[in-house]
């Protein structure tokens, strides 16, 4: 009997204006709009094939190597949308074989700690969809497709675009207008970098979910933040990203993960992400733009104590001068870097930067973070040959 498969890969994305807070929980519909950038797949990806057959007994999902339970409610419901659609798709032509009543086999990889705020959800959420989307032949649009996987984790539907993204909020009660949509391409804004400073790795505290209905229910700040903080950045982060502004860019994403925090810490009992680490980071990212007198450097934390630092590739000697100087012990730096590239990073902080410097560099920095992953803006999931499926048996390879 038949097996059918596909593969994709699809990428993390990390939100420099925060979506926090749900209307509708079961159809994961926020409180308010948010924007991401999508970052590259060679360093952050999940993997997931997909195959499907008559023969399958039932539906599975191994992940990372581990049968998961598929028996989440969220899971469900983007698998049920997705063969609601190839079902339609079935009844206009009786050629195609009913994989709507077949069962899934899904077997997926993240190259990078699933549940540690690196986004997981994100890009597992946007493969999963993507590969079944790609082996139903749907033709929706990625903005459709980025609906189903806003169900299984809201940030999800960011990771079904490249470049700049948005999630726009929508107004309908059954999240028919809730979906992502491209603010600018990869290619309109091709030098973004990003550098994340992996400060934990260990599952985070308190998930995203719950969190957010949390800060919701109990924070008075946080409705100031949904109601007059973010519609206005929003509008000023898309122009910021169109007219390729760093400095305003970079300005709003810090204020934007300053207000998320504080909606956290005004929650009762208070939420903290960010730890004594996160906060010697943003002190520090403020430190080199002052010394700079120019914007080249924005931080972004999600619910975890990791940073994201934004910047731009005319500015990574200045900003590594600083970064290496400080977090050189930590891994990451040579997978990246070429030994000329860390020789320049060290002279320029030996010469420009040492003499001028108002401000000690904590060298103790290092030991609260444990790797250092440089990467850069991205695109799209993405088709790939690399398959985790066995396709004689369809069990994982
Ligand atoms: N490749 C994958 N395929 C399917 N589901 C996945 C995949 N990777 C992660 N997940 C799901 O996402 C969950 C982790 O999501 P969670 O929101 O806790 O962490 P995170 O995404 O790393 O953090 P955050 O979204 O707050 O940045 C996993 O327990 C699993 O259910
Ligand atoms: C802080 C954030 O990263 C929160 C992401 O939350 P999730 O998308 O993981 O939440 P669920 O919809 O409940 O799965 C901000 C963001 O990515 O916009």
């Amino acid at each position: 009997m038949a097996i059918y498969t596909v593969s994709k890969t699809a990428p993390v994305n990390i939100a420099t204006l925060k979506y926090w807070g749900k209307r509708d929980k079961n159809l994961n519909l926020p409180t308010n709009s948010s924007i991401s950038v999508t970052l590259a797949q060679d360093d952050l990806r999940t993997l997931t094939s997909v195959a499907t057959s008559e023969t399958f007994s039932q539906d599975q999902l191994w992940l990372n190597g581990k049968l998961e339970s598929l028996e989440s409610e969220r899971t469900q419901q983007c698998l049920q949308d997705l063969r609601n659609l190839r079902s339609k798709l079935e009844a206009g032509d009786s050629s195609l074989p009913p994989m709507s009543k077949w069962n899934l086999h899904i077997v997926s990889e993240n190259n990078f700690p699933t549940a540690a705020g690196l986004a997981s959800s994100a890009a597992g959420f946007a493969a999963l969809v993507a590969a079944i989307a790609k082996l139903y032949e749907l033709p929706e649009s990625a903005s459709e497709i980025s609906k189903i996987a806003r169900k299984g984790s809201g940030s999800a539907c960011r990771s079904l675009f490249g470049g700049y993204v948005a999630w726009e909020m929508g107004s309908e009660a059954d999240g028919s207008d809730s979906k992502a949509v491209e603010v600018a391409s990869q290619s309109h804004w091709p030098d973004m970098k990003a550098a994340i400073l992996v400060v934990s790795a260990a599952k985070k505290d308190t998930p995203s979910t719950s969190g957010m209905q949390h800060t919701v229910a109990t924070s008075d700040l946080f409705q100031e933040r949904i109601r007059n903080v973010v519609p206005k950045r929003f509008e000023e982060m898309k122009q910021a990203i169109q007219s390729r502004d760093f400095a305003s860019f970079a300005e709003l994403t810090m204020r934007d993960s300053n207000s998320f925090h504080a909606t956290c810490l005004d929650s009762y009992p208070p939420i903290f992400y960010m730890n004594d680490t996160s906060r010697q980071i943003v002190k520090l990212c403020h430190q080199i733009n002052a010394f700079y007198k120019e914007t080249i450097v924005a931080y972004t934390f999600d619910a975890g104590p990791n940073a994201v630092l934004y910047y731009l590739e005319q500015n990574e000697t200045k900003l590594m001068a600083f970064i290496y100087q400080a977090f050189q012990r930590n891994s990451g730096w040579d997978s990246k870097f070429s030994a000329k590239d860390l020789a320049a990073f060290e002279e320029h902080f030996t010469f420009n930067v040492a003499p001028e410097m108002a401000f000690d560099l904590d060298l103790d920095m290092h030991k609260n973070v444990s790797r250092v992953i440089f990467t850069q803006v991205g695109p799209a999931p993405q088709d790939t040959a690399e398959c985790l499926i066995d396709t004689t048996t369809g069990n994982p390879k």
